[in-house]
């Protein structure tokens, strides 16, 4: 029996849904073994991960979250093609059975996929219906509905209107795509490495500048930069709105809230767009890596063919909430009555469906983790204060393009 290592940055029940399938794959056949790790938040994942290459005692698999994408496939020598690994391993493999916000997310510039999709996701809207109904309203489609409309009336009805998780997720990265903006130069940076950051640009500050005077207002609420700060109220039922991850959906409904909740799309402002776009994935997925014995890469090839099965597949969107990444899994759901019996579990995947447009399909930026240490500091300080939204802007573009063009001398 071979034996392999799994790193991965999904804690709470996706933990256990993490491990249910590792055990569920070791009892489904007597060749392989697998055995998940639980490293703790992405950035933490990603950051043991690399400590762990360098000094040769990397896992067979690492979870690698969207924003570290860039930096992971950029370092060369780090991981084997999942493509490579799977047709080196005789597993069949088409790209064209990935749907098509996952295609090529984590591929090259060559179209080869690198990374192996696995916990895709999409920023939605969930909201507390029972506040809705006691303020009279319906889940705003809007920025200008929600300020004008949607806020006031939950406020009277004794309810903090908004929260959100990870701001530059869903209020930079998703919002650039939600309005079809383009996020960075060389087509948000897919087309060479020499990129420049555009956050500096009207539609962003102005979002930001009213999001500082909801703050004011009452309308929205932060207690944090972590990626839980936010959800807890909402979970409390202090806070009617929160934005965060369809991933999230799995774990809010074993959580046996006191109230019913549902979801929708994310919000855009008519002021930027009369024609909103869909949103790009989010989540992880799931790299090999290099410097394995060749018994031991045929067993993550194995894993993998098992763990992209439509059944596997379709379990793990049923249990968590992130997006069957094939085709035949989101057939499987359908057919299977999941969005019948919880129709906010199909928000997610419809939303990353909406009209495309030529900046909706991502970033590919290096060293981007640190590019969002850089922005949620500045979000930090124009919330408390300590600065204003012109001036963090301006900061957050002039460090951005320094680490990026720190990051374009690696790849020569
Ligand atoms: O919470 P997740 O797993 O949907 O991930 C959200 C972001 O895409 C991670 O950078």
């Amino acid at each position: 029996e071979t034996e392999i290592t799994w790193w991965h940055a999904m804690g709470g029940a996706l933990g256990e849904t993490v491990n249910q399938i590792a055990t569920d794959f070791n009892a489904s056949q007597s060749d392989y073994k697998i055995t998940p790790v639980f490293k703790g938040t992405y950035e933490e994942t990603l950051t043991a991960g690399i400590a762990a290459f360098r000094a040769g005692e990397q896992p067979n698999i690492m979870q690698v979250y969207d924003a570290g994408a860039a930096t992971v496939i950029g370092a060369k020598g780090a991981t084997i093609p999942v493509q490579d690994l799977l047709t080196e391993n005789d597993v069949a493999f088409d790209i064209n059975n990935y749907i098509s916000g996952v295609r090529y997310f984590y591929a090259d510039a060559d179209g080869k996929m690198i990374g192996m999709p696995f916990n895709s996701s999409s920023p939605i809207m969930y909201f507390n219906t029972d506040a809705m109904a006691k303020a009279g309203v319906e889940a705003p489609k809007t920025w200008e509905e929600f300020e004008t409309v949607t806020a006031p009336a939950l406020i009277d009805a004794g309810y903090i209107p908004l929260a959100q998780s990870h701001s530059p997720w869903i209020f930079v990265e998703n919002f650039m795509s939600r309005h079809n903006l383009p996020f960075a130069t060389n087509d948000n940076g897919y087309t060479g490495t020499d990129t420049q950051i555009l956050v500096n640009n009207d539609a962003l500050k102005m979002h930001w500048t009213n999001v500082k005077e909801w703050l004011d207002d009452g309308k929205y609420a932060w207690y944090g930069a972590s990626w839980d700060d936010n959800q807890t109220p909402f979970e409390e039922g202090k806070v009617a709105i929160w934005l965060g991850s369809s991933g999230s959906f799995g774990g809010l409904m074993k959580k046996d809230l006191p109230f019913e909740f549902s979801a929708t799309y994310l919000p855009y402002w008519e002021e930027v767009t009369t024609e909103p776009t869909q949103t790009f994935i989010g989540g992880a997925s799931l790299f090999a890596m290099a410097g394995q014995p060749a018994e031991e890469n045929k067993a993550t090839a194995a894993f993998f063919e098992y763990l992209t099965s439509p059944e596997v597949q379709y379990m793990w969107h049923r249990e968590t909430g992130y997006v069957p990444i094939t085709t035949a899994a989101y057939e499987l759901a359908k057919e299977d009555g999941h969005y019948d019996r919880f129709p906010a579990a199909e928000v997610g995947i419809q939303q990353l469906s909406l009209a495309a447009g030529e900046n909706t399909k991502g970033y590919r930026m290096g060293f981007y983790p640190q590019i969002r240490d850089v922005m949620n500091r500045e979000f930090g300080r124009i919330l408390s204060n300590e600065t204003d939204v012109e001036a963090a802007f301006t900061t957050i573009e002039a460090e951005s393009n320094e680490l990026l063009s720190r990051f374009a001398m690696t790849q020569n």
